[in-house]
């Protein structure tokens, strides 16, 4: 049984879950950047600038120092943006981590340039430690405020995939466990694109019709590109693939979704970025994830709309225009 664990960012997702687990383990350390923050989640148990309306069960405190989170934690789990784990499981690494310590990520996204999963990452950087991923239609929002959701752990140790499944249990948490690591984080990550499509669509003015007619098409793609990337196709009708696809598209408190909506409506990325404060994981990723199926030579409209009006300051009506207007095709091609 998990009594105790760290986890490496103090943002969004970190304070939704440490106000999920903190309400079962002995002791939750948070490791932020921002001494501000860590100081007034341990005195206040509240974070000051994220989830600000959610308060934190006793057990957890933060910390700006990560050799705290190294050691004496059974579990660490990286609620960084993808950004940054590759640089934070190398510190994580050199500051003295127990050797049987597991790492959960939490993060979705793949790496620009190697394209290279969250998980892969962690295990290289950190090498012989068992990790795991964690991902479904989670909203920090709604995990802060006891709302009720499912996930998916990722996980190939039985014994820690059960202790993992046990932790994310509550009336409100219901986790299942899967062994495709590589479909779980790919659903996750490519899922961010569209989700600033349908930000745009209905930025554009567009109808349901159009958002359904989007989504509907989005999974086929995202099944497509995350087969050829190495997942396995059943994990995409689940909770990481479809259930995490509908949760960013039709939610308010999708980023990726929000700044979507700015493009849409006329705004420049940069004024849609900055007006959101926290980090929208699909703006980078458009670029990682269109880089990494043009090295397999997938078909991905969506994806390739998406960054031609992110990154060729293509209008978005005319990349609307063009996927509509493509050759025609029959639907299960
Ligand atoms: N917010 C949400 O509802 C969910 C977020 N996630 C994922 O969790 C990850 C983190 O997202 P959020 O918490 O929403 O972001 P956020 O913007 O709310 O917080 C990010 C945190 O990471 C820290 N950070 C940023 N750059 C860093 C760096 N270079 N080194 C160390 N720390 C750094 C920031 O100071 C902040 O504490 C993302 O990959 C996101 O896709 C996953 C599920 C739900
Ligand atoms: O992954 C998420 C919910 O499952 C969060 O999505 P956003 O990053 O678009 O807010």
């Amino acid at each position: 049984m998990i009594q105790r664990a760290a986890i490496l960012g103090t943002g969004s997702f970190g304070t939704a879950l440490a106000h999920l687990i903190g309400q079962s383990l002995q002791e939750v350390v948070m490791v932020g950047r921002d001494p501000e923050v860590a100081e007034g989640i341990t005195r206040d148990h509240r974070n000051p600038r994220y989830m600000t309306k959610s308060s934190l069960p006793a057990s957890v405190r933060a910390t700006t120092r990560l050799e705290e989170a190294a050691s004496g934690f059974p579990l660490i789990l990286f609620c960084v943006p993808t950004s940054a784990t590759r640089e934070t499981a190398t510190q994580l690494a050199n500051a003295g981590l127990d050797p049987q310590t597991a790492l959960l990520s939490c993060a979705k996204g793949i790496e620009r340039g190697t394209g290279e999963r969250m998980s892969t990452i962690i295990e290289a950087c950190c090498p012989g430690h068992p990790v795991a991923v964690l991902s479904g239609p989670n909203h920090a929002e709604e995990i802060a405020t006891d709302l009720a959701t499912c996930a998916v752990i990722g996980c190939c140790d039985e014994a820690l995939a059960r202790d993992l499944q046990t932790l994310f249990t509550s009336p409100n948490f219901r986790s299942y466990t899967s062994d495709d690591l590589a479909g779980i984080e790919l659903g996750g990550a490519i899922k961010n694109v569209y989700a600033i499509a349908a930000g745009i669509t209905s930025g554009l003015g567009l109808g349901d019709n159009a958002i359904a007619a989007l989504v509907t098409r989005a999974l086929a793609e995202m099944t497509r590109l995350g087969v050829q990337l190495g997942g396995r196709i059943e994990t995409f009708s689940g909770l990481s693939g479809v259930g995490d696809l509908i949760a960013t598209c039709f939610s308010v408190h999708s980023r990726n979704h929000r700044v979507g909506l700015a493009l849409g409506e006329g705004r420049s990325l940069k004024e849609a970025v900055d007006q959101l404060g926290m980090v929208a994981e699909g703006v980078p990723n458009t670029q990682s994830i269109y880089e990494a199926a043009r090295r397999v030579g997938a078909r991905t409209p969506i994806i390739d709309a998406v960054y031609a009006v992110l990154y060729e300051h293509k209008p978005a009506g005319h990349a609307l225009k063009e996927l509509l207007t493509r050759d025609p095709r029959p639907e299960t091609d």
